[in-house]
């Protein structure tokens, strides 16, 4: 697993659901400006401090899970849900369906990051109805890199840029592209217009 190819595409379907939610963007960029303010980017200590920022990276994850199935090897013969799986049998998990499932979210399909505020923020391994890191002992070893590395460049991405979209309203988050991670259907075009620029003294 690509772990450069896997952010990168957290990253943009994150920018992709704060354009088409300006109201969520408008919350993120209160949150941001109220604690990490307005002369500086964000620093490790502040992450505690920013739940909305947390919940909406988790729920990228949820929603677009850059690697949508994880892959195992059955090492016995089992039954699953009535289902023989012999020894030595692939088995894919769909992860994407599962993040879905109207049985663990409600409005599955809906982009609602305060779902994740309160009891929901601290995930763990065995959360079995979240899993864009995977589970266990092939679980992702950089998750909590990732995780920093999805806060801060989110985090700089509203608090110093407005965004334009080229010729639609809205971004197309639906439609995805054929292969593995990153698998955008259309391109994003859309432009930022500096609103704070950090490095100017
Ligand atoms: C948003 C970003 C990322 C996502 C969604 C992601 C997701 C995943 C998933 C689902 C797996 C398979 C887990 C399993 O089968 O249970 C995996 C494996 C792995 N990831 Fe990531 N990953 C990300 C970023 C990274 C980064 C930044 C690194 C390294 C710095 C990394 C390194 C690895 C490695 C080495 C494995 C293989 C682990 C093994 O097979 O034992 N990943 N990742």
């Amino acid at each position: 697993m690509a772990g450069v190819d896997t952010t990168a595409a957290a990253i943009r379907w994150a920018m992709e659901e704060l354009i088409n939610h300006p109201n969520i963007f408008k919350i993120l960029r209160e949150e941001i400006d109220s604690v990490v303010g307005n002369n500086r980017l964000i620093k490790e200590s502040d992450e505690p401090k920013l739940p909305y920022l947390q919940a909406v990276a988790k729920k990228i994850l949820r929603l677009h899970p850059p690697s949508p199935f994880l892959r195992r090897l059955s090492n016995k013969d089992s039954k699953i849900n009535g289902f023989d799986i012999q020894k030595g049998t692939r088995v894919f998990i769909n992860v994407y369906m599962l993040m879905r499932d109207p049985n663990c979210y409600k409005e599955p399909e809906k982009f609602m990051p305060k779902r994740f505020l309160g009891n929901c923020t601290k995930m763990k391994g065995r959360d079995f109805h979240y899993l864009p890191f995977g589970s266990g002992r092939r679980g992702c070893p950089g998750a909590s890199l990732a995780t920093s590395l999805l806060h801060a460049t989110i985090e700089a991405l509203v608090q110093c840029f407005d965004w334009k979209v080229k010729d639609r309203e809205k971004a197309d988050t639906e439609a995805t592209g054929t292969g593995y991670s990153g698998a955008f259907a259309s391109p994003l075009p859309c432009y930022p217009i500096t609103r704070f620029d950090p490095f100017q003294e």
